[in-house]
């Protein structure tokens, strides 16, 4: 199976290099960065849980075309980047490629529907965690479950059902998801949790649990996203929610630096709008109060339009 990861950035790289220490037919797209030129030059160092840390040989390609075959084509780029990242790439699949997104947030899946609409596509999340620490090293740091949500087209499903296969092979653990909606909200409250509040206080994702305030902020995001999801058609238990959020916090991605965090780290555009932006504005949609997560869109969007006029 022949697999091309677009973005290669903490999860791709994540991803590409799990599977490539495999011996998969794996290559990620990326434009040009000196992340990418080491990854083409000297490798990809992956430093595991045990600070154990293994290089494997990748290839990060900036162009992509119909000869190169790609089965599998799984989108790693931030959500925001999605649409201008593939629209370089729009002939440059079969129409029998299967594309997948884990990325975070809502509506994902639609952009590449969009984009291809002759495809096949699917969606799920990652419970997965990393981060580039390094040009071409990267921290693996969050070891929770993924999940792909079936194709209705049988001959993705096998495809599907193959490169799920190759992922649990790689280590990266990965269930098919029957109800994928589900998952993906499931996703968002922890992204709505931990990326914003970790982005606004620079802290490791466990870290956030080190205080009442912290752990009561986490508690408001999450319940105003769960009302909004019930309005949605997804009913969930508030305090069970809470404390799985509570519980991933405190083991399978405390140690994890969020996706957001890295992204106020190196100044660069967040992924606000897709996930508490998502919960504001489908609140507004349903007459639901989301203070909460409105606010803390407000003060990420105010930091990533100032990075220049910060002081240190
Ligand atoms: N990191 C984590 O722990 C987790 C992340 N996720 C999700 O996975 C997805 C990928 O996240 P992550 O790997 O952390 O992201 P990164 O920012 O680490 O990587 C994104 C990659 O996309 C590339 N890219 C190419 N073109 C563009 C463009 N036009 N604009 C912006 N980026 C571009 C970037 O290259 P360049 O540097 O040149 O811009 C970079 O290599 C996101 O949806 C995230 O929410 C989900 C679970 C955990
Ligand atoms: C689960 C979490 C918060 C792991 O850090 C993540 O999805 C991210 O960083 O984007």
């Amino acid at each position: 199976m022949k697999i091309l990861i677009v973005g290669a950035g903490a999860m791709g790289s994540l991803f590409g290099g799990r599977l490539k220490a495999r011996k998969e037919d794996v290559f990620l797209y990326n434009r040009n960065n000196p992340h990418v030129e080491k990854i083409n030059h000297s490798g990809l160092t992956i430093v595991e849980r045990d600070d154990q840390e293994t290089t494997v040989t990748l290839t990060v390609v900036q162009e992509a075309s119909k000869a190169d075959a790609y089965d599998v084509v799984l989108v790693m780029v931030k959500a925001h980047a999605t649409k201008s990242v593939l629209a370089n790439l729009q002939d440059s699949f079969s129409p029998e490629t299967l594309l997948i997104t884990l990325q975070n947030g809502l509506g994902n899946l639609e952009i590449l529907t969009e984009l291809f609409p002759g495809n096949p596509a699917v969606a799920g999340t990652m419970g997965s965690g990393a981060s580039v620490e390094s040009d071409g090293r990267i921290l693996h740091r969050g070891w929770a479950k993924n999940y792909i949500g079936r194709s209705k087209d049988t001959v993705a499903q096998e495809k599907l059902l193959e490169f799920i296969e190759l992922l649990n092979r790689s280590g990266l653990e990965t269930e098919l998801a029957e109800n994928v909606q589900r998952v993906i909200w499931n996703k968002l409250f922890v992204n709505v949790a931990y990326n914003s509040l970790t982005a606004l206080t620079r802290l490791r994702n466990g870290d956030i649990l080190n205080t009442g305030e912290g752990q009561g902020l986490l508690r408001s995001v999450v319940t105003e996203a769960l009302q909004v999801a019930k309005a949605e058609g997804i009913s969930m238990d508030t305090e069970e929610i809470v404390a799985k959020c509570l519980q991933m916090g405190r083991e399978d991605i405390g140690a994890n630096k969020s996706s957001m965090l890295m992204d106020i780290l190196n100044k660069r555009k967040t992924e606000i709008d897709a996930i508490n932006g998502a919960v504001a504005k489908l609140g507004k949609q349903h007459g639901i109060e989301t203070p909460y997560n409105e606010l803390i869109t407000g003060i990420i969007k105010v930091i990533e339009a100032n990075y220049d006029l910060q002081i240190d």
